[in-house]
């Protein structure tokens, strides 16, 4: 039977218990995200798509996270953002099709190493995630790639395909500025391909499908954070620490449990002011928005079917940055 719970605006949530309650436990650790720490993630990347940047308190993020990355014309944005400041990215990569010629070499002057792949097949935001991927990747093994040598069609593709045979132990955060709510294709290939992702459909290597579960990646707009949760149970962690008071920064946030994927999804959540118990959601029939979180401390969703579900968070930025 399914069912739905309108709660109170404040809702004790219980840690969740993996030996006791399930396998398959993932975890979103939303202040992780706006403010990584060393000890729970080992790599960070912020990487700028080609839109306006118009993220409040965008330099705290900037300094929080390690290697930056431009998705071509993400370059641009990046240039005009601040012409008092100018902030230099690790690395340009695309077709670069969209990058000004001012722009490319003001960066190339400034050390920025900057990576054509002229390919067609691939968007340039998925050319620079199999990109940061194989950064992280060579790191920990300590090879070094040169460059300069990755062929200018599809090398990095190529070096993505040899690279997913090695095993990765390490854990990598991505956070993509730029891929929500701009042109709609664009928006909706930006969700496929964090599904696509996670579900690693995009390469033949599927032999060690962990290998991918080592890179996360959320997309953040001016309004909302944007994630994936998988089939199992998620814990959105949304306070640093077991605390007796509300955690402010996303309590009372506006929430949605988007099925934006190809199969139905069924869900069970605690922490929402709507919560729902073996609730079937797909596009066409059942989907929770507006919701809102009432949880304490965390909530938790599960998801059960061959896919997940996509989570959008609304962002008070005056609390979460
Ligand atoms: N209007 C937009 N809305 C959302 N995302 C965008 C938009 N424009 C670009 N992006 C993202 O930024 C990345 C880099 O963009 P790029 O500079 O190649 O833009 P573009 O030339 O407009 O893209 P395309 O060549 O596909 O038309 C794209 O792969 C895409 O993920
Ligand atoms: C079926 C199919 N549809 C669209 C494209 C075009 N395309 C996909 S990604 C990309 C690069 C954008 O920077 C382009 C032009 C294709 N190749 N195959």
């Amino acid at each position: 039977m399914t069912q739905v719970t309108e709660n109170p605006e404040t809702l004790h949530v219980p840690a969740f218990n993996p030996q006791q309650d399930a396998v398959n436990l993932h975890e979103l650790n939303l202040p992780e995200i706006f403010n990584p720490s060393k000890t729970n993630i080992n790599h960070t990347a912020l990487l700028i798509l080609n839109q306006k940047i118009d993220i409040p308190n965008f330099s705290k993020l900037w300094s929080r996270y390690d290697l930056k990355v431009c998705a071509d014309g993400g370059a641009n944005r990046l240039y005009d953002y601040s012409k008092s400041n100018r902030y230099i990215p690790d690395f340009i990569i695309g077709d670069l099709d969209s990058l000004r010629d001012e722009v490319k070499s003001y960066y190339a002057s400034q050390g920025v190493t900057i990576i054509k792949q002229s390919t067609q097949y691939d968007s340039d935001l998925g050319k620079c995630l199999k990109f940061i991927e194989c950064y992280y990747h060579n790191l920990e093994q300590q090879t070094s790639i040169s460059y300069g040598k990755i062929n200018d069609y599809d090398g990095i593709s190529i070096l993505y395909g040899q690279l997913q045979q090695v095993k990765c132990t390490t854990q990598t955060q991505v956070l993509i500025i730029g891929g929500i709510n701009g042109r709609f294709d664009h928006t909706i290939q930006s969700i496929n391909t964090m599904i696509r992702h996670y579900h690693n459909t995009e390469s033949n290597h599927v032999t060690d499908k962990a290998n991918f579960q080592n890179l996360s990646m959320y997309y953040l707009t001016n309004v909302d954070l944007i994630a994936y949760l998988p089939p199992g149970h998620t814990q959105i962690i949304l306070s640093d620490s077991d605390s007796s008071t509300v955690s402010f920064p996303y309590h009372g946030s506006n929430c949605g449990l988007l099925p934006l994927t190809s199969t139905s999804v069924k869900l069970t959540t605690m922490g929402l002011k709507w919560d729902v118990v073996d609730w079937v959601s797909e596009m066409g029939e059942n989907v929770s928005s507006s919701n809102r979180v009432v949880g304490k401390d965390r909530i938790i969703i599960k998801c059960e079917g061959s896919r997940g579900v996509i989570f959008s968070l609304e962002l008070d930025y005056e609390k979460v940055l």
